[in-house]
């Protein structure tokens, strides 16, 4: 079953149209990989589906139509956007940051049980639970966002290329705990990267993303038997 599905999806700024009719599903449980060149509409597609931007066509969230909802109604809902930049309160400390990913919820006497189960993904989070989160490393502040959708009990993570700018190590060790996330939790991914072969890792699912259409959705399997899209993606 799906959990998330897009139907003719269309979005951009103002008059300018990026998206054109996009389809893309997400499964229950399951993780989707959107692969494309610069510019190509990745981040747009994040932002039309959390409701930030206008757009039309039909998006389904666990069946019911969400293409008009507002996004704040859309993250309580349990869909959680982890935007590109990472988008923490850098004179907030780490716990601060935290407790603000829970705002939209209802049920705040869990708050305090969830942010021990965030620790217990992110331990280094806790350590660092008083620092000011525009002290933290590039990974830190990654893993933070990450710690921060996690406070929604969300069912699916939007994230927009979680690995930039960080160094091997800590991709391997974010990765990690997202695979550990996505398999305890059951909670489901789209996930936007520039590392296609780290994506295609990860996903069960690969969206392919030139000027604003889909040329290829399949299994990870599909792009690895394609000879010109495993060249121009994966380089072999
Ligand atoms: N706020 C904005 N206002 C106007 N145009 C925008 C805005 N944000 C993005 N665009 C335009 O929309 C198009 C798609 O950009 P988008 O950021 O979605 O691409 P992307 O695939 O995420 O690229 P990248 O990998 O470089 O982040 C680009 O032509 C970009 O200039």
């Amino acid at each position: 079953m799906s959990l998330l599905a897009v139907r003719g999806l269309n979005a951009g700024y103002g008059q300018g149209r990026v998206l054109h009719g996009i389809d893309l599903e997400v499964s229950l449980g399951g993780v989707t990989a959107v692969l494309g060149a610069n510019g190509a509409g990745k981040t747009t597609l994040l932002r039309a589906l959390c409701g930030m931007i206008a757009r039309d066509g039909e998006i389904r969230f666990e069946g019911a139509r969400i293409d008009r909802m507002r996004a704040e109604d859309i993250a309580r809902l349990g869909m959680a956007h982890v935007p590109e930049g990472r988008g923490t309160f850098t004179s907030l400390t780490t716990e601060e940051n935290l407790r603000l990913g829970g705002y939209t919820r209802r049920d705040k006497a869990e708050v305090g049980r969830d942010l021990e189960r965030v620790y217990r993904y992110f331990p280094r989070l806790q350590e660092r639970r008083t620092q000011q989160a525009g002290t933290l490393s590039g990974g830190e502040q990654q893993m933070l966002a990450l710690g921060r959708a996690l406070m929604l009990r969300p069912k699916l993570m939007l994230l927009d290329e979680p690995s930039f700018g960080l160094a091997p190590r800590i991709v391997q060790e974010m990765y990690g705990i997202l695979r550990q996330i996505n398999g305890e939790e059951r909670v489901s991914v789209l996930v936007v990267e520039q590392n296609a072969a780290l994506a295609l890792d990860f996903a069960d699912h690969v969206c392919l993303f030139e000027t604003g259409r889909v040329v290829m959705t399949g299994p990870p399997d599909t792009l690895h038997g394609d000879e010109s899209l495993r060249r121009a993606y994966l380089g072999y």
